[in-house]
């Protein structure tokens, strides 16, 4: 890293974390349809404040990103800006809550303006496209490490809880899923693709689109919801667990990109899709007779929804195949403290 060696704690969060409004403006009601910020006080106070629609309760969820653990040392800052935000944006997706503003915690082992510009750059850029202000936040010194807590509203009645998927209820998932296990094959070294499923494959890592629309364009069609940060199954048995059920997923409906079916074979493909994490593509159950509805809702957004399983009376989740015989997979997903390494 590159050192200024001049830039204090406050110089860094003047220069580089200040104004990041989303594009929202103050107004004096909170309408974050027309724009308006939920931030009353922003950065540069003890604490933010921040209001809350009529009617709504906040919704809140914190994610911490660490250097090596969730992304390579050497990743571009501009794009992991990026992914930091979404990952956490995309809890608010999973709960159907409409986002308000976000806090970031920032360590940093020394002062790289280099890195911070870009970074910067890459937390405006996103923060405008999700369009959320940065109220507040923490800078430290230490390992890399980037904690976003995102704020959002909901209304208590429809969120889209875990704990609430019904025997007989469909599942599906957004968009497709084990591209970013895949990528991060490929970041590793582990794996060699062409240059357009690079481009691909990379974008799928550090770019993961928050399903926002969709988390709210469900609320009153389903039922639970979850976003995929630890692999499909590892996710849904969180949803089974709470809903006190039983998930099975059929394989081969699972939804998998043309390149990942290029690049590596189907098994491979499947373990990724299962068990790969770093999606965040929502999974969510739904009664049946909403299919066509969120059908719709998917092609209004342009991602596709592919309906995956059912949820039944008992627990656990299990595989099928489309001949419906079982599949045995390791549906242990990503789990922190238990790496052989
Ligand atoms: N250190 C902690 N203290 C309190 N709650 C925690 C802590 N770590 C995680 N949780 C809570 O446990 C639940 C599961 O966490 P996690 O698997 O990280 O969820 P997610 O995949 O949505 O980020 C969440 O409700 C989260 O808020
Ligand atoms: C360098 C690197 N190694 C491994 C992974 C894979 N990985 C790390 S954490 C994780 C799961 C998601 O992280 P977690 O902290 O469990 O997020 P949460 O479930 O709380 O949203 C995955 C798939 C990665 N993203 N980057
Ligand atoms: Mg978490």
């Amino acid at each position: 890293m590159s050192d200024s060696g001049q830039l204090s704690e406050f110089d860094i969060i003047a220069r580089y974390f200040a104004d990041i409004d989303g594009g929202t403006t103050v107004g004096t009601t909170v309408d974050t349809t027309a724009g308006q910020s939920a931030v009353t006080l922003g950065v540069g106070d003890d604490c933010a404040l921040l209001s809350l629609p009529p009617g709504q309760q906040l919704a809140l969820s914190i994610d911490t990103l660490v250097s090596g653990r969730h992304f390579p040392e050497n990743a571009n800052p501009y794009q992991l800006a990026e992914r930091a935000l979404a990952v956490s944006i995309s809890d608010l997706a999973a709960m159907g809550a409409t986002p308000l503003a976000f806090t970031l915690a920032l360590t940093l082992p020394a002062v790289d303006t280099q890195w911070l510009d870009g970074f910067s750059r890459g937390l405006r850029a996103a923060a405008q496209a999700y369009k959320l202000p940065l109220m507040g936040g923490d800078t430290t010194q230490g390992p890399l490490s980037l904690t976003v807590q995102v704020h959002g509203s909901v209304s208590a009645q429809t969120a889209l809880k875990r704990s609430a998927a019904k025997p007989g209820d469909a599942i599906f998932v957004s968009g497709t899923i084990g591209d970013a296990a895949v990528a991060l094959a490929m970041i590793q070294g582990r794996l060699t693709v062409d240059q357009a499923q690079q481009n691909f494959l990379n974008q799928r890592f550090y770019q993961p689109s928050a399903r926002l629309d969709i988390g709210q364009g469900l609320l009153g069609l389903a039922n639970a919801a979850i976003d995929i940060s630890d692999g499909l199954l590892a996710d849904l048995a969180h949803i089974a667990k709470a809903s006190q059920l039983a998930a099975v997923v059929n394989v081969d409906q699972l939804p998998l990109s043309s390149v990942i079916k290029a690049v590596v074979e189907k098994p491979q493909a499947l373990a990724y899709a299962l068990s790969g994490g770093d999606d965040y593509e929502l999974c969510f159950t739904a009664p049946p007779e909403n299919r066509a509805l969120i059908k719709t809702l998917g092609q209004q957004l342009g991602v596709p929804i592919t309906e995956v399983g059912t949820m039944l009376a008992g627990s656990g989740v299990s595989c099928i195949d489309a001949s419906g015989g079982d599949v045995s997979v390791d549906a242990s997903g990503y789990q922190h403290f238990n790496h052989s390494e």
